[in-house]
């Protein structure tokens, strides 16, 4: 994990950025040095906190560290009250929601929240932020999930999901949440949804499957993996088919048809699912209730 120093005096924020602890201590007393401040490598030590790294998750540098995203996430944490099952969501902007859950736990204004993560990389950055872990079996139902998405609609309460192939594990914790709170930002904003959908399906029915979505007017495409050769693999085994529908009027009747693909497992259509939608713009943070 990535580790971000933070030290704000008068309003005036330094921030320094790096990959481990030591990378850290030393690029802020060279940011602190440059402004003039007085800290013991003790005290910067304690302001050194667990952010998301780019290299876990399938964004690149840019879009992890994009503003409005990072924005989105911490204030899509603000719902997490103490005492509260949290499904912990996936992908770029969630990972600052777990981080801010995480420093919230470690500051102490919040206590006794335990997470279920949607992905082992969500697992594993709770883990390091030392958020409690327990899978869905410890769970009748969950207080809130906290997940992203890859195009949310304003009029309607349904998202796109799995640009990172995760959809099929957050659609089970989300639904399991009696309140599912989207973070996001506001260019991934669209009416209707028109986002290619991912469609996870067993490897044996690729093929079968495409032909299923063009006959449904779709366009599909096998997703590749990146340095690997060949189809992309999910966690649980399965490929991927992103089927692009061009923009989806009728969004239950695509969740139907897609759940009738031999060989489906899961599509990444969350439709009335949504309760909120918290998402970070140019200049700071809107919500919309459905
Ligand atoms: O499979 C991945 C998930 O559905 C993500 O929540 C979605 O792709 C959005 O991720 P990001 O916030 O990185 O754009």
């Amino acid at each position: 994990m990535a580790k971000q120093f933070v030290y704000d005096d008068d309003g005036d924020e330094i921030t320094a950025w790096a990959e481990s602890e030591a990378e850290a201590v030393e690029n802020a007393r060279s940011e602190l040095d440059a402004a003039g401040v007085d800290l013991s490598d003790d005290e910067v030590r304690d302001r050194i906190r667990v952010i998301p790294s780019p290299q876990r998750i399938k964004s690149s540098a840019e879009e992890v560290l994009m503003d409005k995203r990072r924005r989105g996430g911490i204030e899509a944490a603000e719902v997490v009250e103490s005492g509260m099952d949290v499904g912990l969501g996936t992908g770029s902007t969630t990972a600052w929601a777990i981080a801010a859950i995480g420093w919230k736990l470690d500051s102490g204004e919040l206590e006794d929240v335990r997470g279920v993560a949607t992905s082992l990389q969500s697992h594993d950055l709770a883990r390091e932020l030392g958020i409690p872990l327990t899978d869905v079996d410890g769970f009748d139902g969950l207080d809130v999930a906290i997940d992203g998405a890859d195009q949310w609609d304003p009029e309607n309460p349904h998202v796109v999901k799995g640009g990172g192939a995760s959809h099929a594990r957050e659609k089970l914790v989300d639904s399991m949440a009696d309140r599912l709170v989207v973070a996001t930002d506001d260019e991934k904003r669209s009416t209707p949804l028109s986002y290619p959908v991912p469609l996870s399906v067993l490897p044996e029915s690729r093929n079968v499957a495409q032909r299923w979505v063009r006959e449904m007017g779709g366009e599909p495409q096998l997703r590749y993996a990146e340095q690997k050769d060949g189809p992309l693999f999910t966690a649980n085994g399965n490929v991927i088919v992103d089927c692009d529908f061009g923009e989806m009027d009728d969004i239950e009747g695509r969740a139907t048809e897609l759940a009738r693909v031999p060989g489906a497992q899961e599509h990444g259509l969350f439709v009335d699912m949504v309760d909120s939608v918290v998402y970070g713009t140019d200049d700071g943070v809107d919500h919309v209730e459905f």
